[in-house]
């Protein structure tokens, strides 16, 4: 059935239903199955997303109609397809009247992921106007808490050096711990690693006692203050607070230096919202292991890494990871600082749509993924800056010296890029990161060919 006379309508301009502000725009790349139509399964595509289905149905009358999504723009060539979704079709809380970022996703990439004539669509941004934005709970608490904390200034108060600790499962309570002062002796952030948590040989109620314990002694020893990202998912919220009450409970006076992290694309924006609502003094951690099922370039389906981002703004994310921008392990390229700069800034013109947020709390990047203190000088070139978090697991615990000396040559790998200093200049001024290069010899080849010679003509 041609829907196209109801769910298209390629006369509206995206100015106006921007400066309308009543509609939430999302921008997908769209191929419809082989002998299909393009505005007619793009049309049928904006039923399903919204107020119809495959056919006519006698109980549609005309308020229906005026919540129906609208195709605005399609380009068959590029695949390229807009929606304008009406604010009003989304789901409202009944206690506070707020949005939920799951009604967004079950409208916008819901069924519409499973439709017999699309071949596939994603995501690749949307827009939200003022009023929608206003009524998302945005972040409690942002980057410049953990500045507070760390005895920095609250503006561009600077690169957090961090770890996960590893091995990423297989360490008893006594063995994580150590690992954990290790590392804060020359460090300022530790998070549990994604599915760390309350396994039998690690039991939770063992081991957070003991971080702890390490956290205290390190801030003594150091005369730091020092930062926990404590791993509270679960699938069930009553679990999850359980165990974030209990953390924060042995914690005690150090509970402010406690982070929740939660496993948000697996777990989900439920429990996304349950840390941020339950919990809005602790900084809220979003690890999205997993999204590269649907965010991966090589996935036609679901949204990108910069989209996923961005809903982890609205939802109140304090900090998210964003890849490493293809300085690391993980998928990513250089253009990837676009998913960076739409959760730090006030403004931010995306792959489609301007974004303005109205003053709501930044999210902070956090960097993660096969870092160490060889590839974070090329990393911070190309962002820009350094105001994020960066966990290096391997870079901390693969250094040769110790995991205090992996922290100390990240934060001496900053230092070099702020400097604007050559890094092997600089490995000749600073041992912990000269040694970053003897730990991980097959960074420091493909990096800075030659480093064996130059820095042993130094000695
Ligand atoms: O455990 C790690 C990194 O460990 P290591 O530092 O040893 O590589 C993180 O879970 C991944 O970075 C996730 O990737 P992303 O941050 O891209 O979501
Ligand atoms: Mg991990």
């Amino acid at each position: 059935m041609d829907q196209s006379n109801r769910y298209a309508d390629l006369s509206l301009r995206e100015d106006d239903l921007i400066s309308g502000g009543k509609h939430i725009l999302v921008a997908y790349k769209m191929k419809p199955k082989a002998g299909y139509d393009y505005l007619q399964a793009a049309a049928h595509f904006a039923a399903e997303s919204s107020t119809g289905t495959n056919v006519e149905v006698c109980t549609t009358d005309d308020f229906t109609r005026g919540v129906d999504a609208l195709v605005y723009l399609i380009d068959e060539a590029s695949e390229e397809m807009r929606i304008a979704y009406p604010v009003d079709l989304f789901d409202r809380n009944v206690t506070d009247g707020r949005m939920m970022i799951v009604s967004f996703l079950t409208l916008v990439i819901g069924n519409n992921q499973g439709m017999g004539d699309i071949e596939h669509a994603k995501i690749y941004d949307f827009y939200v106007p003022e009023r929608a934005l206003q009524l998302f709970d945005g972040p409690a608490k942002d980057i410049s808490d953990m500045w507070r904390i760390l005895g920095r200034p609250l503006k561009d108060g600077g690169y957090i050096a961090g770890t996960i600790i590893k091995p990423k499962l297989g360490l008893r309570p006594e063995p994580f711990a150590k690992a954990a002062y290790q590392f804060w002796l020359g460090g300022d952030f530790i998070k549990n690693d994604e599915p760390q948590g309350n396994q039998v040989f690690a039991p939770m109620k063992k081991v957070m006692p003991l971080v702890a314990d390490a956290m205290k002694r390190a801030q003594d020893e150091t005369g730091q203050a020092k930062l926990f990202s404590a791993n509270i998912t679960a699938d069930d919220h009553y679990e999850m607070c359980a165990r974030a009450d209990y953390i924060l409970e042995t914690f005690g006076p150090d509970a402010d230096k406690v982070a929740f992290l939660v496993d948000g694309y697996v777990g989900g924006p439920g429990m996304v919202t349950t840390a941020r609502r339950q919990y809005p003094n602790q900084y809220l951690h979003y690890h999205r292991a997993g999204h590269g099922a649907v965010t991966s370039p090589s996935s036609k389906r679901g949204y990108d890494a910069y989209v996923l981002a961005k809903m982890a703004r609205l939802q109140g994310a304090s900090g998210i990871h964003v890849g490493t921008m293809g300085y690391g392990k993980m998928e990513g390229t250089a253009d990837d600082r676009a998913i960076a700069y739409i959760i730090e800034r006030d403004e931010y013109q995306g792959p489609a749509y301007f974004q303005k947020w109205y003053g709501m709390k930044p999210t902070t990047p956090i960097i993660s993924g096969g870092m160490n203190a060889l590839r974070l000088p090329g990393f911070f070139a190309n962002l820009g800056h350094g105001n994020v978090i960066n966990t290096s697991g391997g870079g901390s615990y693969g250094h040769i010296d110790s995991p205090a000396a992996g922290a100390i040559s990240l934060r001496q790998a900053y230092e070099c890029w702020q400097a604007g200093a050559d890094p092997i200049e600089w490995a000749r001024e600073h041992q912990e990161f000269a040694r970053a290069f003897a730990s991980f010899p097959g960074d420091a080849d493909t990096l800075y060919p030659g480093w064996r010679d130059k820095l042993a003509a130094h000695r």
